[in-house]
């Protein structure tokens, strides 16, 4: 399996953190796309994600598969013993549900207040900025993250009583909003307790121990 990404992305966080949960990370060969120098919007990476964006899973015969969720679910579907999409018919409709709405409120928000209302990836990638949009956004993600706070008041993980797809879209938003300095809200209590517990889970220590030593690795180059 080979993955195109970039090491300290949100969203590839996500799918490195699914891989993790199966044990395959270290199975995965992960293929660097630069986003700071816009390889992603390159005709080349073009032709594999038509969307240009990060992550894109490659299967061994070549066929590709972008968007976090739909690789989260041909991973589960490869390994339905350690479910991350659900088992039962409402599970896989309510984590579904959770993701997108995780999605929708809150990681999508921040990475939209990322490209238009800060520098973003720079000059010569954010080709269009409107940081009235990006502002909006960032209010949005905010309600958002008091959103998932008062769903994490009344139960352990996003989508209910386990670990899923969901949560690490949560996740996805809570490594954004860190990398673009927005603190979660002081009295958001139940969401910084769940992250806290989040943090200290195997798969997410996994996916920091990986991003901390390229990271290393690229400043000594
Ligand atoms: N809906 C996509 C979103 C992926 C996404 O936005 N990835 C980021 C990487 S952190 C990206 O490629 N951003 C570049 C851009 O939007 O210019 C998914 O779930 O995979």
């Amino acid at each position: 399996m080979k993955i195109y990404d970039w090491y300290d992305g949100p969203y590839p966080a996500r799918v490195r953190i699914a891989l993790a949960e199966k044990g395959w990370l270290s199975k995965t060969e992960f293929v660097p796309i630069n986003l700071w120098k816009g390889e992603h919007k390159k005709n080349e990476f073009l032709a594999i994600n038509y969307s240009g964006t990060l992550p894109v899973l490659e299967l061994d015969d070549g066929t590709l598969i972008a968007e976090c969720t739909a690789i989260t679910q041909y991973l589960d579907a490869l390994d339905p013993s350690c479910a991350l999409t659900g088992t039962t018919p409402e599970e896989k409709g309510i984590i579904h549900m959770m993701t997108k709405r995780a999605e929708i409120e809150f990681l999508d928000a921040v990475s939209v207040y990322f490209h238009h209302a800060t520098p973003g990836l720079g000059p010569e990638v954010e080709l269009y900025q409107n940081p009235e949009w990006g502002n909006r956004m960032c209010d949005k993600a905010i309600r958002g993250m008091y959103y998932f706070d008062r769903v994490l008041q009344t139960q352990p993980y996003v989508a209910g009583d386990a670990f899923s797809m969901a949560d690490i879209a949560v996740i996805g938003g809570m490594i954004f909003a860190a990398l673009v300095k927005l603190p979660v809200p002081a009295d958001c209590n139940a969401l910084r307790e769940w992250y806290t517990r989040m943090q200290a889970r195997s798969s997410v220590q996994q996916w920091k121990a990986m991003v901390d030593a390229e990271r290393a690795c690229r400043e000594r180059m």
